[in-house]
């Protein structure tokens, strides 16, 4: 079976068998089971305030009249938040649509056909409902489906389910459009750190060497919300991520301590900062540590799609942006083991990223 370079989906076994959690909720539980119980320091707050998250309008990166200010903008959100809403972002609503549309259906498929696809420890493509490679911790309460969409050479037919029969065609154009944005994102992000662009592209791998995957997360309804957490608390371990979500909500960031949550802005995507970005930075921009809040009556779908360095980049803070005032925050830290290290282990807080801080009292920060 083909693995691109995510590896094989044959060999290692989960040591516990996979229980889907859309099975688990349809089977009228009167109570979270054991395993999805969070210890209660790890629990989500029941009223967390919404976040006065910024609201950036895209199209005005195209206008010479508001260019200047919408990039001032976008630096402003990734610096004091490392999340924003973007509006304008010229992704059709019509694919939006359907990608929705064509992942409900792929959801509803019985289960003997989706896990055909299903993923194995340390390899999120395929069908999966937990991401590191020991499934015998506190799970989160959730399934999802992940792809890789570049580079080319990851690309593994095996991991793209049959049907619906659009699935394939509707996701990979809508990663094409997603990634185009990240560029445009890219370019903003350079400008605001005064960086040239070129030394972004080389710093991610070069033009091609960009990585995006893409992941439909689904959230089934849970009998005690409170208790547990649809995805625990993590940044993404890539550069940038855009998140579309569907009208239920759910998604809690951290900021200086204090869990907030997200709005549910009609059409908007959502933008965060994620690892490797903050540390290009050089601490200039927030990777932001969030998680996901369950519903105890509805379904709750959010599709991320994660643009992330070539494997074989080695991301350390740009040199632009390191000088006698501005030390090295971070050391350089080769992708392809920092990903794999968040593969095994699963997600945790911010820890990553803070085992790569040079400023130690930062790091063992919470
Ligand atoms: O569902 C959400 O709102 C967030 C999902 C997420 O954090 C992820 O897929 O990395
Ligand atoms: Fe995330």
């Amino acid at each position: 079976m083909a693995g691109g370079d995510g590896g094989s989906r044959e060999g290692v076994q989960w040591p516990e068998p996979i229980q889907r959690v859309q099975k688990l909720a349809a089977s009228s539980l009167d109570a979270l089971p054991e395993k999805y119980v969070r210890p209660a320091s790890h629990r989500a707050p029941l009223n967390a305030p919404l976040a006065n998250l910024p609201v950036i309008d895209l199209s005005g990166l195209a206008d010479p009249r508001t260019h200047s200010s919408t990039v001032q903008q976008i630096g402003d959100a990734c610096t004091e938040w490392g999340i924003f809403h973007a509006i304008n972002h010229g992704i059709p609503l019509s694919l939006i649509h359907r990608v929705q549309q064509v992942s409900k259906e792929l959801f509803d498929l019985p289960y003997e056909e989706k896990e055909v696809y299903a993923n194995k420890p340390g390899l999120p493509v395929g069908y999966g409902s937990h991401l590191g490679a020991s499934n015998s911790g506190t799970m989160d309460w959730s399934d999802y489906f992940f792809h890789q969409l570049r580079p080319s050479t990851s690309y593994d037919a095996d991991s793209w389910p049959a049907k619906p029969a659009a699935y394939r065609e509707t996701v990979a154009e809508y990663g094409k459009q997603v990634y185009s944005l990240m560029r445009m994102l890219l370019l903003a992000v350079a400008e605001n750190l005064r960086v040239d662009f070129s030394s972004v592209e080389e710093a991610f791998g070069g033009k091609d060497g960009f990585r995006l995957g893409f992941r439909i997360n689904y959230y089934p309804p849970c009998p005690q919300p409170a208790l547990a957490l649809g995805v625990s608390s993590h940044s993404d371990p890539g550069v940038l991520t855009a998140l579309l979500q569907d009208e239920v909500g759910g998604l809690q960031v951290r900021k200086d301590g204090t869990w907030y949550s997200v709005g549910t802005t009609q059409d908007a995507l959502v933008v965060n900062v994620a690892d490797q970005l903050e540390i290009f930075s050089n601490g200039r921009y927030n990777s932001v540590e969030h998680q996901v809040f369950p519903n105890t009556n509805r379904v709750r779908m959010s599709w991320a799609t994660f643009l992330g360095p070539a494997l074989d980049s080695v991301v350390s803070p740009a040199q632009q942006l390191v000088d006698q005032q501005h030390p090295p925050l971070y050391e350089g830290s080769l992708y392809r083991e920092y990903i794999s290290n968040v593969f095994k282990k699963g997600n945790n807080g911010k820890s990553y990223v803070r085992s790569h801080s040079l400023n130690k009292s930062a790091s063992t920060m919470c």
